[in-house]
């Protein structure tokens, strides 16, 4: 999301001499502070604080905070924002102030891509936010709706298990994160439009790398020229038609397929996907047009893809560091299941580790790891200090499960943490939000823990894992690539072997 490494470094570089001999003027003449404000680490003008976020924000930040505590001001270019570092003040703005702290910040890219905020993640909060969360809640993240695609998840799990069986065979290493996000965009696929379309991979791809981007226009407004000349404009516009046109031929054809079957509602179809939900819906909500069911529809993948194969990839990524990890878990697998040939959702219940293995696992590797920036409405104090209106706010959800005062050993990996403890990341425990909390936490959370533990026992059941030139497990590489949803700088490669039962 902030990821400075766009920035052009000749020009960024000219830029901080007279910056660097304007600040120290500023420091020689600066004003004393007259309200009470959270401390804020030294800033440049006009970039404020934007050259210390580095390309991995949450762990510059995570520095910053262990000098200028839980919470701080920052600026970033002329955008005020607030960092969050600890339980107590992730739950100030989550659950003491989160009726205040309900709106989100604005951002150009988002802006353009989501339907000028039509979309539930993104959108302002007010009424239109409520009634659209309150139609994906209800009707299409519920529980109810979620096991209505248990069938469609189990499918596709097992497809993927034949891909790597298909790759074992062979002796060629499976590169698991490809696998895994083939599964996630297959299984929303379906689930929203009712089929899988195969263009949708390349275009989700390029989505992510431009909600990615540091787009110096949101912080630096003047500077906004530049994106006419380096091609982002462009970029974001032909990402924008491509995404238009296929969601206006999805919703065609399912305009079209109700036509034939006289419009009726399909309500006895517990499997309704999602565009035929959202009409249902257009027909009784008049602040609902067709870009709303477009915007909804790329929410669901923008919210949910990324995301989701980012948590798997890194779940597997600790599971294999970790041989005695590995062992207990598919001994809880292979005893609950046997050897039948898949494992079904039912099985899940009864596999109390592997659910501590992925919370663990969500805990050191939040997929988002500032979750989505919130914004105050009106002026207000959190842990005693004052917060202005408009002002964003980042909370730190990765330093926050690794935060020491938290966590026994904080950087260790040991889902056993979980066995004895009743710490959920529903939003109810501050020390564990990979999800965010409150009004505008994930509606998403029910839909992406089944996929999760579906697929971490799809590709443990059947196969033990080595790595390819008999590299060991523990020097598997964890460097992160930058991004928004942070993901495994380099795949992660693994040979499959059918096991033996
Ligand atoms: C491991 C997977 C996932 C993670 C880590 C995740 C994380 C998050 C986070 C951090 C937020 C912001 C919460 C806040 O502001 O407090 C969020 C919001 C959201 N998520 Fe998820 N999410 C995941 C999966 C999903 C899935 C599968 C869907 C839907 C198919 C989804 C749909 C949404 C939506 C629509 C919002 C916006 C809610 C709003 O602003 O009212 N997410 N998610």
């Amino acid at each position: 999301m902030l990821n400075l490494l766009d920035v052009p470094i000749p020009g960024f570089f000219y830029l901080l001499i007279p910056l660097f001999l304007i600040s120290t003027w500023l420091i020689v003449f600066r004003k004393p502070k007259t309200n009470n404000t959270p401390p804020s680490p030294f800033k440049l003008p006009i970039l404020g604080n934007l050259h210390q976020l580095g390309s991995h924000p949450h762990r510059s930040l995570q520095s910053m905070a262990q000098r200028h505590g839980p919470i701080m001001l920052l600026h970033l270019g002329h955008a005020p924002m607030v960092v969050i570092s600890s339980p107590e003040s992730a739950k100030e703005i989550l659950k003491t102030h989160d009726l205040t702290f309900a709106n989100r910040t604005d951002s150009i890219i988002s802006r353009r891509l989501f339907y000028n905020y039509r979309d539930l993640s993104l959108s302002p909060y007010g009424e239109y936010w409520r009634q659209m969360r309150s139609i994906c809640v209800m009707q299409l993240l519920s529980t109810k709706k979620v096991q209505s695609f248990r069938s469609v998840r189990e499918e596709e799990a097992n497809l993927m298990a034949g891909l790597i069986q298909a790759r074992s065979r062979s002796g060629s290493p499976a590169d698991l994160g490809e696998l895994f996000a083939g599964l996630t965009e297959d299984v929303i696929s379906r689930v929203a439009f009712g089929r899988k379309y195969r263009k949708l991979k390349e275009m989700l791809k390029e989505m992510a790398v431009l909600l990615g981007i540091f787009n110096v226009a949101d912080f630096v407004p003047w500077m906004g020229w530049i994106n006419r000349f380096n091609g982002l404009n462009d970029r974001v516009e032909r990402v924008f038609g491509e995404f238009d046109r296929f969601l206006d031929e999805i919703v065609d054809e399912h305009v079209a397929a109700r036509r034939r079957q006289g419009n009726e509602k399909t309500e006895e179809l517990e499997q309704r996907d999602f565009v035929d939900v959202l009409l249902d819906a257009q027909q009784e909500n008049e602040l609902m047009d067709r870009d709303s069911i477009k915007a909804i529809i790329l929410d669901m993948f923008g919210a949910g893809s990324d995301t989701t194969f980012t948590a798997l990839e890194w779940a597997m990524t600790e599971v294999l560091k970790h041989p005695r990890v590995t062992r207990t878990l598919q001994e809880e697998i292979r005893s609950v299941a046997g050897n039948k040939p898949s494992v079904n959702e039912d099985d899940i219940e009864r596999m109390p580790y592997l659910k501590a293995v992925i919370k663990e696992s969500l805990r050191l590797h939040p997929p988002i790891p500032l979750l989505v920036p919130r914004a105050a409405t009106n002026d207000t104090k959190v842990m005693g200090y004052d917060v202005k209106a408009k002002t964003g706010v980042l909370i730190n959800a990765w330093a926050i499960g690794r935060d020491p005062a938290a966590w026994e050993d904080a950087e260790e990996f040991r889902p056993e943490r979980f066995l004895s403890s009743s710490i959920d990341y529903k939003g109810l425990d501050f020390q564990l939000i990979p999800f965010g909390a409150g009004r505008r936490g994930c509606p998403g959370i029910t839909f992406a823990a089944a996929v999760l533990e579906l697929a971490m026992v799809a590709v443990l059941h059947k196969f033990d894992w080595s790595f390819p030139g008999g590299a060991k497990a523990e020097d598997l590489d964890m460097s992160e690539a930058p991004g928004m949803a942070v993901q495994r700088k380099f795949p992660l490669l693994a040979i499959a072997t059918l096991h033996q039962f």
